[in-house]
């Protein structure tokens, strides 16, 4: 038992709908989208935006490709209005663009909305007011048909006023405020009246907006309310149904989906869902989410970087760094069998055939991120990770047995500093554990002669002295342990071995790794050169080198 007193709070009535039908149906198209970051993204900021910062996120969702944009509440500041009037007056406004205001159904905001949107090509002009149960018997008190009249009455007013301006192309769009608030039947009344007030068109179609101002249900209960307004409202063919949802609830995405599975044409929202309270839903992340399915997002989102930096600088709100598809950590796995599992199914990808990588629900590219930052080490990574890091950064593809040993160094590293390693610590404690390390042998020059039993003579640097070494075997790497083995008189062998090109072309490389036994104790040496040969040596010496030096065998 919590210490909440929840019988404070009452289940949201579910809707009578046996017969639903937005269950039974699958996106497989966009809705036409509606973004109002520059009114109800703006209306919730600290700081309203500035008539050049409004400039810039305009422009931002222009380029991004919505088609229908609400830039403001011009009736609300001097800055709103200048904003609406440069858009027209610098003729900013694309052709096929169209902009969307907002007022009250009061007649001096309306006034100042008209002369707000004088001279634009196109217009929507949005008029709302609340239709809640809670706001008719608390706020307004009034009566449900008195509610009506203020939504006639407004609507009224814009048409007389809109009929005056006969070179702007109008719409009109109406919210029943808080209509997740509102009884459907109350909600159907009242847009009723609202069509037969404008007159209904089935060429020019009015915009029925139906907002979760508060989102005060499951999703679910959301959609039978959409799909039984559709199904009762009048003249629907003259009707564009759409929604605007609130977060309130963390469902405002899914709310969104819903309601267009139960009929809804259209969906407003805002860039990362900036917005009152919890904020709108986020446009972004419903057009990903559709993208994900294999359907067109009709809106381009690619580039990203752009998006935060534009976003960041208008609302001064920073981007979670867990926000969906475009947080910074989003594509970014930190635990082992994540990255084992991405790196095996990364390195399985044909581009020919549909995205299917574990953990990725999306190809990170698609959004400007790379593969790079998909990896990153800490405490918690394995082995996997630790191997995609080399192999995309220096092309090195470690055997098993070395990415397991390696690992293990890395993990001891990253548990003592407490922290994520950087990639480039990574390659560092690699190049200090096998590539830069002090030796005891070097190979100067070698012979090798070819035969069912090669003979390889070496030349090797011991310290201040030059040995020469000789031995036989089958190939240089056992015939160079051979000749250690008689020059320490102890037996050297291989216990692990793998070699790979490093790189294509003529200056290809190549990277030996072995592992070399001498008595109990192993040791693993890793070697570059551009001879395969040299390579082998030189790897089988970094890895005897110690354990020769350890076991003091060095002929004087
Ligand atoms: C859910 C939403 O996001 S709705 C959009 C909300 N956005 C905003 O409010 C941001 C912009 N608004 C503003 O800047 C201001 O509210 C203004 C300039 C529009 C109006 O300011 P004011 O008139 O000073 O005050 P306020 O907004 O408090 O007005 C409330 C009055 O309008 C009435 N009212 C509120 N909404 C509406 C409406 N949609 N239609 C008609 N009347 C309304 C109220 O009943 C109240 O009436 P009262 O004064 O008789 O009590
Ligand atoms: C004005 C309306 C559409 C609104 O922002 C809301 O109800 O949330
Ligand atoms: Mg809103």
């Amino acid at each position: 038992m919590s210490g909440f007193d929840h019988k404070k709070y009452r289940p949201f009535p579910t809707i009578n709908l046996p017969d639903r039908q937005w269950p039974n149906q699958v996106l497989d198209k966009a809705p036409t989208w509606c973004s109002v970051d520059l009114r109800d993204g703006n209306q919730a900021l600290i700081d309203p935006m500035t008539v050049a910062q409004k400039k810039r996120l305009f422009q931002l969702l222009v380029k991004l490709g919505f088609k229908e944009i609400e830039v403001g509440f011009p009736a609300a500041s001097q800055p709103d209005f200048d904003f609406v009037r440069a858009l027209i007056e610098e003729n900013m406004i694309p052709d096929d663009v169209t902009v969307q205001v907002l007022t009250q159904a009061r007649e001096a905001l309306i006034d100042r909305t008209i002369e707000a949107l004088k001279g634009a090509k196109k217009a929507i002009v949005h008029v709302y007011n609340s239709t809640s149960t809670v706001q008719r018997e608390q706020v307004f008190c009034l009566e449900r048909n008195q509610i009506i009249d203020i939504a006639v009455n407004g609507v009224r007013m814009v048409k007389e006023r809109v009929e005056k301006h006969t070179d702007t192309e109008w719409r009109l769009e109406y919210s029943p405020e808080s209509f997740t608030g509102t009884e459907l039947d109350f909600a159907v009344e009242i847009c009723d009246a609202v069509v037969e007030e404008w007159g209904p068109n089935p060429e020019q179609k009015i915009i029925l907006n139906l907002p979760a101002t508060v989102e005060m249900s499951t999703p679910n209960v959301f959609a039978d309310q959409i799909e039984w307004f559709c199904r009762n409202i009048k003249h629907r063919e003259c009707l564009e149904i759409s929604m605007h949802t609130h977060n309130d609830r963390g469902c405002a995405v899914a709310a969104a989906e819903l309601g267009v599975m139960a009929g809804a044409d259209r969906v407003e929202g805002t860039l990362m869902g900036n917005g009152e309270r919890t904020g709108n839903m986020d446009v972004i992340t419903m057009a990903m989410n559709l993208y994900s399915q294999g359907v067109d997002p009709e809106l381009d989102l690619a580039d990203v970087t752009e998006i935060i930096q534009v976003y960041e600088a208008c609302t001064n709100l920073e981007v979670h760094p867990r926000h969906p598809y475009i947080g910074e950590l989003v594509y970014t796995a930190f635990s082992g069998s994540h990255q084992d599992a991405i790196k095996k199914c990364l390195s399985k990808y044909d581009a020919s055939k549909p995205w299917e990588v574990a953990y990725l629900p999306i190809d990170p590219k698609d959004l400007g991120r790379s593969y790079e930052a998909v990896i990153r080490i800490n405490s918690q990574s394995g082995k996997g990770g630790v191997a995609y890091i080399l192999e995309a950064e220096l092309g090195l593809k470690l055997p098993r047995w070395l990415q397991i040993e390696f690992a293990g160094k890395v993990q001891r590293y990253t548990e003592e500093q407490a922290r994520e390693l950087k990639q480039q610590e990574i390659i560092d404690l690699f190049q200090q554990h096998y590539l830069n390390t002090e030796q005891q042998f070097e190979l100067v020059t070698y012979k090798l002669e070819r035969s069912d039993n090669d003979f390889l003579n070496a030349t090797i640097r011991c310290g201040d002295q030059i040995i020469e070494l000789s031995g036989d075997g089958n190939g240089a790497i056992h015939a160079l342990t051979e000749a250690l083995s008689a020059y320490i008189e102890q037996p050297v062998q291989i216990a692990e071995y793998s070699e790979h090109a490093l790189s294509a072309g003529s200056d290809a490389k190549a990277v030996t790794y072995v592992q070399v036994k001498l008595g109990d104790a192993v040791n693993t040496g890793v070697a570059i050169s551009e001879d395969t040969v040299a390579a082998n040596l030189n790897a089988v010496l970094a890895a005897a080198s110690a354990l020769i030096q350890e076991k003091d065998l060095i002929a004087a």
